[in-house]
């Protein structure tokens, strides 16, 4: 039975390298037309090389597709299921293409990203008209679930793992150990401009304001009585140009200062335990809680989580109902970003 009214399910991810002679190339295709020095795009050429030029995220969307494909076939939804990058192979032109060779008309996609802000949702949206674009008339209709940052199964994982890194701590240790939630930085400007156009979010836009409700519902579930507090990494650009702050090297110093002993950071902006969380937290965050002494240990994030890789198919599901997006929190959701949301400043 096909999955009506789809007839294709698509992941679409960021793409990595996967060797050495990939990471310049893949570097290039991630900073064209943006404004990155040169020093910052060397520095995070060694972060791959350290790995031996091999991102972990393709071998993530790899088994978030295997665990997808099983999900479905369980609860018999009969999509088949295809996978296209917007920076590296399978590019995402490539897999449009493949798909209208294949016959598939309709499509329902998931970007690997809860958010919303440029980079994390009109970036994806823009890129898949771009590739539907260039296969021309044959190229499949492709609709994006929405930016799933409050929906349960992001949530549940989120706190599972965060109790799970807490447990990981010396016992001595875990009470009164501090939780910083860290997302990935983004311009100021970018984050102002993020959601939908006319809604007051407050300062940051949508996505502080989203990372915010997060960070509250994820601490308040937890139950336990952690100080918590919202963080960011992984920032690049211009020193001349504002980011979101504070940066979590910078929180620890001060954490530690203040007599904290014992830190868990909850990547909670991301979906899966890539780059910029191995290098950026796992090597340089856990290198700065070191030299100050404190405990650190960094929860995993949602992966291929059950309840993660289920939250894909419901959220297939309410989409092909047309149903109001359902989530924790009382912030807006669109399905369709409109004309104008997320834009880039
Ligand atoms: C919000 C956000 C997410 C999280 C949510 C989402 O996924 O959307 C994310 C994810 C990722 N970012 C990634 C890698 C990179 N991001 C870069 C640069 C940038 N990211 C930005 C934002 C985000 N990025 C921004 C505003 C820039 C500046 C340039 C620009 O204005 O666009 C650069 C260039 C070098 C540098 O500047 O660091 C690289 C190499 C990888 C792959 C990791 C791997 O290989 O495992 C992933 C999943
Ligand atoms: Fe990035």
């Amino acid at each position: 039975m096909p999955y009506e009214p789809y007839d294709a399910f698509l992941l679409v991810s960021f793409g990595g390298p996967e060797a050495n002679e990939d990471v310049i190339p893949f570097l290039e295709n991630v900073t064209r037309g943006r404004n990155i020095p040169r020093e910052r795009l060397a520095e995070v050429g060694q972060h791959y090389y350290l790995y031996d030029g091999v991102s972990p995220i393709n071998r993530q969307c790899r088994d978030l597709i295997a665990a997808i494909r099983s999900d479905f076939a369980g609860a018999g939804v009969d999509l088949p299921v295809y996978w296209g990058n917007r920076f590296w192979t399978p590019m995402l032109g490539e897999t449009v293409a493949q798909m209208a060779r294949d016959g598939i008309r309709r499509v329902v996609a998931m970007a690997t990203s809860a958010y919303s802000n440029y980079s994390s949702h009109r970036a994806y949206l823009d890129d898949i008209a771009a590739a539907r674009e260039a296969v021309g008339p044959d190229a499949p209709e492709i609709e994006l679930i929405r930016p799933f940052f409050d929906h349960p199964g992001f949530i549940e994982p989120l706190v599972e793992h965060t109790r799970d890194a807490l447990d990981r701590l010396p016992e001595d240790r875990r009470a009164g150990a501090h939780l910083l939630f860290s997302a990935h930085s983004i311009p100021t400007a970018m984050a102002e401009a993020s959601g939908a156009p006319g809604h007051a979010y407050g300062p940051g836009g949508a996505y502080v304001a989203q990372l915010t409700e997060v960070a509250r519902l994820v601490s308040e579930r937890l139950g336990e009585d952690h100080p918590y507090e919202l963080v960011y990494q992984s920032r690049s650009g211009p020193p001349s140009q504002p980011w979101l702050e504070p940066d979590v090297n910078d929180r620890l110093a001060d954490l530690a200062r203040q007599g904290a002993t014992a830190v868990v950071t909850v990547p909670y902006g991301f979906v899966s335990d890539h780059m910029e969380v191995v290098y950026d937290l796992d090597n340089e965050a856990r290198e700065t809680a070191r030299e100050h002494g404190m405990h650190f240990v960094r929860a995993l994030s949602p992966g291929t989580h059950p309840r993660f890789v289920a939250m894909v198919r419901e959220l297939v599901a309410e989409r092909a109902a047309g149903a109001e997006p359902f989530g924790l929190t009382a912030l807006p959701a669109c399905h369709d970003c409109p004309e104008g949301c997320c834009s880039q400043r």
